[in-house]
């Protein structure tokens, strides 16, 4: 029997339903891009991005087929945009002023800087941009100052991987892990020079510490739920306030410096500057290890791409060969690895096709019609799924959910490659990531230092693909629920080999340099 409480209870809840119901639809335009059908009104997104991440987007574009849908959350709208043509549009040069970057908001909040910074950021971005993007836009976009943050990276690299997977070890080891202590002691010493904050072992720890936070400083209420990742954060803040006191910035990459003065000249004081290098610090550590993992795992589970990985980095080696009485040191310019090694290319392209969970995320700025045809309302944002993309079939064929070592070292998937329309992992536009030829530098020239020296065997005996699921959203490559144990020896028929791993002055014009939209 149910009481007169239960009943209330249940008449509440139906008109609490009926009623956000009704608002729904009575407040969505019939010219805005259609609403998939709702369960729960406004909750179903947020519950399905909690569950399903970044394939609660691309599960609703297979199933309903639609080249734009709006969904509603409490207080915003989001538009998901899926068709190349309307991607096309978005992106034009000509639309700059109707639908602007997001990013900076990002920043703002997971840096944590005060009210006062945030406000005067966002002012001055409207401007004159922010100093961090401009900075990696003129110095590691291309050039000179590309290669001498390559070179340094390269240098300490080489140096690392020889102490870490060179370590002599009966245990095993967690792939995932070792890269990425590699890598983040690799960029960051090349960027923040000699005085590196994240050469501390408990700065490492802190930063580690946080980034498991970053998705509760978006969705939730981080004092409550991210206390930990919040102590972390304050660590590393004064790790850099301590670091630009005492001038360890006048050691670093020139980047580094021109930042932290054109925050100061603009009235933004030391220890606020310091908190804005987790944004330097969030986009050169966030994707690199994850990517060179994902990397590293589908050369090393093939045989047959190994053997022509290694075959192709044999021509890397210098002919300068120096004899010792003990070893032979072998010279590798892997400033030549874009031009010589296809294969690895082509691997590190579908491995960023496959794994990609990038979001492009934009703001609309006032009521606009899209194509003519979709009313997209001011302040709506704007989700751009790579994955919608890059797992398309009508650009990818059948096989475009499933990751295919040959598909992109033909030319015909070559072709593919130059346009973001079709491959767009590292976002596109004018706010294209600037840090994509550093990052694919160093990663590739981890990758080759590793299996030039090494052997990796799962230690449980075979490769077993890990899943993704746990992936936090905010990311641009998906982390694995679980590292892969490995066991790691150097490989015998270069045993006696002495190797001197060098960034020389070989590399050209990038291959996607020439990417069009
Ligand atoms: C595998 C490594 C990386 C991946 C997958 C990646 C991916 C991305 C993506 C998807 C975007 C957003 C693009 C858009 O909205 O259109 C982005 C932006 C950005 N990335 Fe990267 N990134 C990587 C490494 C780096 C590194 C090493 C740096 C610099 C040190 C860097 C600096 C930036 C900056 C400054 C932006 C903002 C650009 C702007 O708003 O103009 N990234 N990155």
């Amino acid at each position: 029997m149910f009481s007169i409480l239960d009943l209330v209870f249940v008449a509440f809840v139906a008109v609490v339903y009926g009623g956000a119901y009704v608002f729904l639809y009575s407040t969505q335009s019939k010219r805005e891009p259609r609403l998939p059908p709702t369960v729960i009104p406004y909750l179903d997104p947020p519950i399905g991005i909690a569950k399903e991440k970044v394939n609660y987007l691309v599960n609703l574009r297979m199933k309903y087929k639609l080249p734009i849908f709006t969904l509603r959350m409490p207080f915003q709208r989001l538009y998901v945009v899926n068709a190349a043509e309307l991607i096309r549009i978005i992106q034009a040069k000509t639309n700059l002023g109707t639908f602007v970057p997001n990013l900076l908001d990002f920043g703002l909040l997971f840096s944590g800087v005060n009210k006062e910074t945030q406000e005067f950021l966002r002012s001055a971005a409207a401007t004159q941009g922010n100093s961090f993007t401009v900075s990696v836009h003129k110095f590691l976009a291309q050039g000179p100052t590309l290669q001498v943050a390559t070179r340094t990276a390269v240098d300490r690299l080489a140096a690392s991987v020889r102490n870490s997977f060179g370590l002599p070890r009966i245990n095993q080891v967690g792939l995932l892990e070792i890269i990425r202590h590699d890598l983040m002691r690799a960029l960051t010493g090349a960027i923040y020079g000699p005085e590196n904050p994240y050469d501390d072992p408990e700065v490492e720890a802190s930063w580690q510490a946080f980034v498991p936070g970053i998705t509760h400083l978006l969705y939730s209420v981080p004092r409550l739920t991210a206390r930990k990742a919040l102590r972390a954060r304050s660590r590393i803040h004064i790790a850099f306030t301590k670091y630009f006191e005492t001038g360890g910035h006048h050691q670093a990459f020139a980047m580094i410096p021109e930042i932290f003065e054109w925050n100061r000249r603009s009235g933004i004081s030391l220890p606020e500057a310091a908190k804005l290098e987790m944004a330097t610090s969030l986009a050169m550590l966030s994707s690199g290890a994850i990517t060179a993992f994902w990397l590293l795992f589908h050369i090393c589970s093939n045989p047959e791409v190994l053997e022509q990985c290694r075959a192709e980095l044999a021509e890397l080696v210098s002919t300068k060969t120096e004899s010792t009485a003990d070893a032979q040191v072998k010279v590798v310019d892997l400033s030549l690895l874009k031009k010589k090694c296809p294969t690895m290319i082509a691997m590190l392209n579908e491995t960023l096709r496959y794994h990609s969970t990038l979001i492009n995320i934009k703001k609309v700025d006032h009521n606009t019609t899209l194509a003519g045809q979709y009313l997209l309302k001011k302040d709506a944002i704007i989700m751009i799924p790579g994955t919608a993309v890059h797992h398309d079939p009508e650009i990818w064929g059948p096989s475009a959910t499933t990751f295919d070592h040959r598909r992109l070292a033909t030319s015909e998937g070559q072709k593919k490659l130059q346009s973001t329309l079709s491959f767009r992992p590292f976002g596109a536009g004018s706010t294209m990531c600037p840090g994509r030829h550093f990052s694919t530098n160093v990663m590739l020239s981890l990758v080759a230092i590793v299996l030039l020296q090494f052997d990796i065997k799962p230690a449980e005996g075979r490769w077993v693909m890990p899943t993704k699921w746990k992936a936090d959203l905010w990311n641009a490559m998906p982390k694995p629920d679980a590292d892969i144990p490995v066991r790691i020896n150097p490989r015998e028929s270069v045993q006696a080999v002495h190797w001197k791993f060098v960034w020389g002055d070989n590399a050209g014009q990038d291959a996607d340099a020439k990417q069009e939209d």
